[in-house]
């Protein structure tokens, strides 16, 4: 075992803990040295010390809010100054007391962690070192814990997602051991009752749907209570960065109390924000209403149907769809029951955000505050006419105006996030159109390998499939290679059957997620896959000027003078969805590009690499190319779907016959192959040295 780190400091268990910057740190510095038992140790505390914290500052927050004399003033009007300063004072003072009590002499303040450590904690950083620590410790259960942990808010890490594929395949870790020690449960419960919901399943969907609502708002809550200390930690960061604010006492109390006021006001968006998503979940609380009283009216509760629609229309008086329900049980109940009013939980968030929300507004007509409102309820006759303007503008730039809506429980978003390990990287506004988008992490590096084997092996000389010419250039060689071809060269031995298999899989894992886009009421069907490579020729890539691909549409013929695409033959009219999944980046050149129709104008351009998914509709809104590959091999999953199952692709089943036959062949032999019982160790670190030792290691796995 290597030496301990010097200058550790000794944990003493039930004694106030210590500052999470220096834990981390200390934890760090242990890992690197290979002390795997105290870096555990010191990135839990560090884990621990940092909840803490924010518990003790959410719960000095909720109690002082309420000690006696320290209720704001309900609006900002004069004279205000005196009695929010008293109020002001009052709290700050049961604040220091009330953390001092709970997290010793100093508090808060001694503890305050640094912004860099707030990233990289909200990253789940930490989660990644205790991974391989743990794993270094043997304890595999904590290490899938934590592996999964950090996954979760970084679905994209390539290197984690190899590991984890590691983690699935030992027989000693259960698939309870894939836990997420960080994500609040509500998220859990919610996604529980929209599948539930989705499935017509109401009866067992209405708790889970219940429970998220009542813990989605006791997380409101605490984050509201967290508040009361975000002055301190900003001010920290002023001071830092030399931008605090020159004015007197009053000023700065009510800059302050502006300060608690915006915090609270995001509480809804911070709760609703998914960890590993930049953007939350569109108008959180109101669809958890709609789908609560849709699922009530489903069973026939009505007077709780009723219960949230009255709810509902409390954020959204004009809702069409809530009016019309409620006149339906007017009807079927009479007069409406005096006992049925909205939910007393909305009812109560609704009035004091709407509170907070006039004294913001009043901050910023009066004091210069600005308050970005991040709730699209709002009242307009709640915001002052002069700022009505203004507002419109900067709401029409919120960022998931671009996303796909996310209403129906079933929506596409879901399903999309269903596929662990995949992220949406760039949409149809990034991409500069409307019909686009590009997603990462479909693939792990060891299944690009698998799949550009495949590539390799099909072309190999045993198969009598040599790349030819490239229809489309004289300087590059082109191969491609089917499904059913796949199959039969795995049947004959010439291709090794994973690869085979795994074209079928990674093409319907394409399918699942572009359906799930851009068709989630309409299945899509995949009418063909083809295994492209398109190599470089040697030297003959001097001042190449011609493209790889020349630009055009995939179903539809495109005449760049008018800018017109004509669906006819010899185009694949019936083409409808198009999507590359590319297999590797070691190559030059060989972006692609979509143009304006005019075929020149170039309007986005993406770069493969290992696991990332370009689909777009098929048509003339999507004029693409492929620039020249002037060096090395670039190799693609090209796919097609289309709607009209009569052109769905006919050789796959027959691929799939093909290899379950070899499979059922291959099975006795298998057994006696005797699996490897300690796979390597994951990790970046590690993994170097056992791939020197044994190269072909991961593709064996498979
Ligand atoms: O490989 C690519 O990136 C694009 C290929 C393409 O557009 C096609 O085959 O129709
Ligand atoms: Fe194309």
């Amino acid at each position: 075992e290597p030496p301990e780190p010097p200058g550790l400091p000794v944990l003493s268990p039930g004694a106030p803990p210590q500052t999470p910057d220096l834990l981390y740190a200390d934890g760090l510095r242990a890992y690197a040295a290979g002390a795997w038992a105290p870096a555990v140790a010191l990135l839990r505390e560090a884990l621990r010390s940092r909840a803490a914290l924010g518990r003790a500052r959410r719960d000095c927050g909720a109690r002082c809010a309420a000690e006696p004399g320290a209720a704001l003033p309900a609006r900002l009007r004069d004279p205000w100054e005196p009695q929010l300063l008293r109020a002001a004072l009052l709290r700050a003072e049961c604040l220091g007391r009330c953390e001092a009590r709970a997290l010793g002499a100093g508090g808060a303040g001694r503890l305050r962690v640094g912004r860099a450590l707030r990233d990289a904690f909200r990253r789940r950083e930490p989660y990644n070192y205790l991974q391989r620590a743990y794993y270094q410790l043997k304890k595999l259960d904590m290490a899938a814990a934590a592996a999964h942990t950090f996954l979760v808010a970084n679905p994209a890490h390539l290197q984690m997602r190899e590991d984890m594929a590691k983690y699935r395949r030992m027989a000693r870790i259960r698939p309870q051991n894939f836990r997420d020690l960080e994500t609040p449960p509500y998220w859990a419960t919610y996604d529980e009752g929209l599948e539930l919901l989705g499935r017509q399943e109401a009866v067992l969907a209405l708790p889970r749907l219940e429970e998220a609502l009542q813990e989605s708002l006791a997380y409101v809550e605490s984050c509201r209570a967290g508040c009361e200390g975000v002055e301190e930690q900003q001010r920290n960061e002023e001071e830092e960065a030399g931008t605090g604010s020159q004015g007197g006492l009053y000023e700065a109390i009510a800059e302050h109390w502006i300060r608690v006021l915006q915090c609270r006001q995001h509480c809804v968006e911070d709760i609703a924000t998914r960890p590993g998503r930049s953007f939350p979940v569109p108008d959180f609380l109101p669809s958890q209403l709609r789908w609560l009283h849709q699922a009530h009216a489903q069973v026939g509760n009505l007077s709780q149907a009723l219960e949230n629609v009255l709810s509902l229309l409390l954020f959204y008086p004009e809702d069409e769809a809530a009016r019309k329900a409620l006149e339906q049980y007017q009807a079927q109940l009479g007069q409406p029951l005096p006992s049925v009013g909205p939910r007393e939980d909305i009812q109560h968030f609704i009035q004091r955000s709407l509170g907070e929300k006039q004294q913001l507004y009043y901050a910023m007509e009066h004091l210069e505050a600005s308050f970005k409102d991040p709730d699209p309820w709002t009242p307009a006759a709640f915001i002052p006419e002069a700022l009505r303007e203004q507002l419109r503008e900067d709401q029409e730039k919120r960022p998931w105006d671009h996303e796909p809506p996310q209403q129906k429980p079933s929506a596409h978003w879901k399903d999309v996030l269903l596929l662990e390990g995949v992220t949406l990287t760039q949409d149809a506004s990034q991409l500069n159109g409307s019909e686009r988008v590009m997603l990462d992490g479909l693939l792990t590096p060891a299944e690009c390998g698998e799949l550009l084997q495949l590539a390799k092996d099909a072309t190999g000389a045993r198969s009598g499939y040599q790349g030819r010419r490239s229809p489309h250039t004289p300087h590059e060689r082109f191969e491609g290679l089917t499904v059913l071809k796949a199959a039969q060269l795995a049947r004959a031995g010439a291709v090794r059957p994973q690869g085979a298999k795994l074209l079928l899989e990674a093409s319907e894992r394409a399918r699942t997620l572009t359906q799930a886009y851009f068709s989630p009421e309409r299945p899509l069907h995949l009418s063909f896959t083809h295994l492209v490579c398109r190599s470089a020729v040697e030297g003959e890539q001097e001042q190449r000027m011609d493209l790889s691909h020349a630009v055009h549409a995939d179903n539809c013929v495109l005449d760049p003078d008018t800018g017109e695409c004509w669906r006819e033959p010899p185009a694949y009219t019936y083409r409808d969805y198009s999507g590359l999944l590319y297999l590797n980046d070691d190559f030059q050149g060989g972006d692609l590009f979509f143009t304006e129709p005019d075929a020149l104008t170039v309007t986005a351009q993406v770069h493969p690499r290992c696991g990332r998914l370009v689909a777009f509709s098929s048509g003339g809104e999507n004029p693409h190319g492929v620039w020249a590959v002037t060096r090395g091999r670039r190799c693609a999953l090209a796919l097609w779907h289309t709607w009209a199952l009569e052109h769905r692709e006919q050789e796959r089943t027959e691929a799939q016959e093909l290899l379950k036959a070899s499979e059922e062949e291959g099975e006795e032999e298998e057994e006696d192959n005797g699996k490897d019982p300690s796979p390597e160790p994951p990790g970046r670190v590690l993994q170097g040295i056992h791939k020197a030792a044994k190269p072909s290691r991961v593709r064996e796995e498979l």
